[in-house]
């Protein structure tokens, strides 16, 4: 009866005027009532968050956060339930304190839910991360970090191996992207798996290697949709198998190869009667649980954890050790003092290990310190969520369910912290007359490139080892240059697009890690 008062086009028509009301109320109070009303920030990222959605899926939001800082100040409203901080105290009030009343939120459990659950990286309750932490420490130790070493300085030499030239002179050209990429997933499957992957001397090998970079980019935007959660029940469909094209397939294929190793692990019986000394992660974490709890993994737990290790091991490790080269190479006295450093502290390759002559290349450690804080290898804000009863940063009260972050990449540059943040300056962390400890310890706590606190990085120790020794085996072995003729490959120039006008910064494509490119680089036997 009511429905026959109304013909069919002023029904669409009373809909649309609905539809158009609650739009505009709800823009309304987006702007002018809610709880984050007075925060500064563009008109279009406090009505909606597809801003966001748009910066991930071109790569560019370190960019604008950076921007954004610069034009509206300390906090920004980056979305309309979401602030980004730039200050030294709202990334240790965020992050650092294992007190504050943040976690996790919904954004991570896009990443590596394909593979079954969540990872010790996506878990977002409090216990049960807590309970994957201490059951993942004892691979993380720095004895476990030692024990490792050999396997690492065999793959180390493997690719120093395959990159020497024939004769004297300089050899062919390799793009150092493309390689640390290789160097980066061998290392880490021999960490993870106790896998030879070769990928860096065999090219029908990088099959999987190539995976992890797509699918981390298709996953890092997909993970911004206001629908994200509609869309993660079908990662592991053939529906978005068909959608999403190769990256799909690629992280598919990642994770089936964890799981078969994980099967391998579970139907070894030395392994289960613990008779197997292998070494690698995923023997350590089969058969151990947390002895606090007792709780044991199951498969489809090291199935996730193995995914995780390998994307956020080996991807970070490329990154840092290829912009560390593009750096020197752009560098000339960098790459000169860092070079004689190494050669002047080791005899021979064979003394290149972990130890006190490797501190003693405090001049290296900088090198490192400078690139971490020049790509900020994680380089957007990575959100954390108010829980009930609200949290207080830089002075001000936010509300339950704000989302908050400090994105690395700002602060990493931000001139109130490191002055000339552009500059590539290894200096800047060495105590010199001009340059006190204490300045430097203040620099120190604006650089978070393994994040902070409970849910900073877990391997840490093991990057640290992996870059130092792959770097300084490699420069005490090779002369490096960039290639005539394919100089500029990673820079950036005008036209690049807003914000990567500067011709000698490495650019990143952010995806949580980061898509890059080059240098195109020649090496020379240095002996
Ligand atoms: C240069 C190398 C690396 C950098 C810059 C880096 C950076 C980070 C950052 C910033 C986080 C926190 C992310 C967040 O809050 O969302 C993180 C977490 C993590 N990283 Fe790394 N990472 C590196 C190497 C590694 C390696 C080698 C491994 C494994 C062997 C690893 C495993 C993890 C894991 C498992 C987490 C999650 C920790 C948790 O939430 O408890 N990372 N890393």
């Amino acid at each position: 009866m009511w429905v026959s008062a109304f013909s069919p086009w002023e029904a669409l028509t009373y809909a649309a005027v609905a539809l158009t009301g609650y739009i505009i109320s709800l823009c309304a109070y987006r702007v002018f009532f809610h709880p984050l009303a007075k925060y500064p920030g563009p008109l279009s990222y406090k009505l909606s968050g597809w801003p966001l959605v748009w910066q991930a899926y071109k790569g560019d939001r370190h960019i604008w956060h950076l921007l954004d800082h610069d034009k509206y100040g300390p906090v920004v409203r980056i979305a309309p339930n979401t602030l980004s901080f730039n200050t030294t105290s709202a990334v240790h009030a965020i992050y650092g304190t294992r007190t504050a009343n943040v976690k996790k939120g919904e954004w991570y459990k896009t990443f590596d839910i394909a593979a079954g659950t969540y990872s010790s990286f996506t878990e977002t309750d409090r216990e049960k991360h807590a309970i994957k932490r201490r059951w993942m420490a004892p691979a993380f130790s720095t004895e476990s970090v030692k024990a490792n070493e050999p396997l690492l300085i065999n793959i180390i030499e493997r690719f120093c191996e395959s990159l020497k030239p024939e004769g004297d002179g300089w050899g062919a050209k390799w793009n150092a992207h493309q390689m640390g990429v290789y160097l980066g997933f061998d290392l880490m499957g021999a960490l993870v798996f106790g896998s030879d992957f070769k990928s860096v001397q065999e090219e029908g090998n990088r099959d999987l290697a190539d995976c992890v970079l797509p699918a981390q980019k298709l996953l890092y935007w997909l993970s911004y949709l206001p629908v994200a959660s509609l869309v993660r029940p079908f990662l592991r469909s053939q529906l978005l198998e068909i959608v999403g094209g190769k990256p799909v397939r690629d992280n598919n294929r990642l994770i089936d190869y964890g799981k078969a190793q994980v099967q391998a692990r579970r139907s070894n019986e030395d392994n289960e009667k613990g008779f197997n000394d292998a070494i690698d992660f995923l023997s350590k974490l089969a058969y151990n649980g947390d002895k606090k709890t007792g709780w044991q993994p199951s498969s489809l737990d090291l199935d996730t954890e193995s995914l995780n290790m390998i994307i956020a091991g080996a991807d970070p490790f490329s990154q840092v050790f290829t912009g560390t080269l593009f750096y020197l190479v752009h560098n000339a006295d960098c790459l000169k003092k860092v070079t004689s450093e190494i050669r002047s502290t080791f005899a021979s390759p064979s003394e290149i290990v972990s130890g006190p002559k490797m501190n003693s290349c405090t001049y290296l450690h900088a090198c490192i310190e400078e690139s971490l804080r020049r790509l900020a290898p994680v380089p957007s804000h990575v959100p954390r969520v108010v829980l009930p009863g609200g949290t207080t940063v830089d002075g001000t009260y936010l509300p339950p369910g704000t989302v908050v972050g400090v994105p690395q990449y700002a602060l990493h540059h931000n001139p109130a912290y490191f002055a000339a943040p552009f500059a590539f300056s290894p200096e800047r962390w060495l105590p010199s007359s001009s340059n006190p400890q204490s300045a430097i310890d203040e620099m120190r706590r604006a650089f978070e490139p393994f994040g902070l606190g409970v849910r900073g990085c877990i391997g840490k120790n093991h990057a640290y080892a992996q870059l130092k020794l792959s770097l300084a085996h490699f420069l005490w072995r090779f002369e490096i240059r960039e290639c005539e003729g394919e100089k500029g490959v990673g820079c950036g120039r005008p036209g690049l697009g807003t914000g990567r006008e500067r011709v000698d910064e490495y650019q990143l494509w952010d995806a949580l890690g980061a898509v890059r490119d080059g240098p195109v680089v020649e090496v020379k036997w240095a002996w």
